[in-house]
């Protein structure tokens, strides 16, 4: 079992919670309220921007060029491209960035935030990489299991640009090459070590679970 796949079966019953939230539902189906849309849209703004940090301070601690180019690239590709889907649905919601950058950060998201730039400024390359991991390579889980689903999902007048987004090939690869990095970077840990990665893991998918709870009701 590679070191992924061991994180994977760890997480598996929370990563079933996904598929099953009323909110990735409601984007499947089509029938999602657009007010809890716009909230988590202007949520995961503020969600992506403190992200990119994750990678940036990673940069600054890699010991390893193919780890620093990695990240780098990352920083770049989130501002310009994952954040081209939410720009163009803040467009569509009349919602401008800096109304978005004013918004204040729901408690459940600034946790999870503030985690992921613990483990960033603290732990090492690894365990950087695996924080990241569960967001990542989530997004692509639940966009294939919807479209597996409702195979018009991503056609859909307005929730399909965020379906097709998460399951595009070159997001898949993007996913495919972060894989290969934290199953090299771990590949000599010990047990403790990886039970430690595994730890990060969860802590990260049950957080996810958690942004779809605080979306659904709209948190403050
Ligand atoms: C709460 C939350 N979790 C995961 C993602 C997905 N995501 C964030 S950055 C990125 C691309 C590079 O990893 C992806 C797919 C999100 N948008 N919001």
């Amino acid at each position: 079992m590679t070191v992924t796949e061991r994180l994977l079966k760890d997480t598996e019953s929370i990563w079933a919670e996904y598929h099953q939230h009323p909110f990735v539902q409601g984007i499947a189906d089509g029938t999602l309220d657009k007010e809890k849309f716009k909230y988590y849209m202007i949520q995961d703004y503020l969600y992506l921007l403190d992200y990119t940090k994750v990678f940036a301070i990673g940069v600054a601690k890699a010991k390893d060029m193919e780890f620093m180019k990695r990240f780098a690239n990352s920083t770049h590709a989130i501002l310009d491209g994952e954040m081209d889907i939410h720009r163009s649905y803040m467009a569509r919601l009349g919602i401008t960035p800096e109304e978005a950058e004013h918004t204040k950060q729901a408690l459940d998201n600034l946790s999870y935030t503030s985690y992921m730039l613990r483990v960033a400024y603290e732990e090492g390359q690894a365990e950087v990489a695996a924080s990241i991991l569960s967001c990542a390579l989530s997004y692509e889980a639940i966009a294939r299991q919807i479209v597996a689903e409702h195979p018009e999902a991503d056609k859909h007048p307005f929730y399909g640009e965020w379906v097709s987004g998460y399951v595009s090939d070159s997001y898949h690869e993007e996913n495919e090459s972060l894989v290969v990095l934290v199953d090299r970077l771990a590949a000599d840990y010990n047990e403790a070590q990886l039970a430690h990665l595994s730890e990060i893991f969860t802590a990260c998918s049950r957080y996810e679970k958690a942004f779809w709870d605080m979306a659904w009701e709209m948190r403050k």
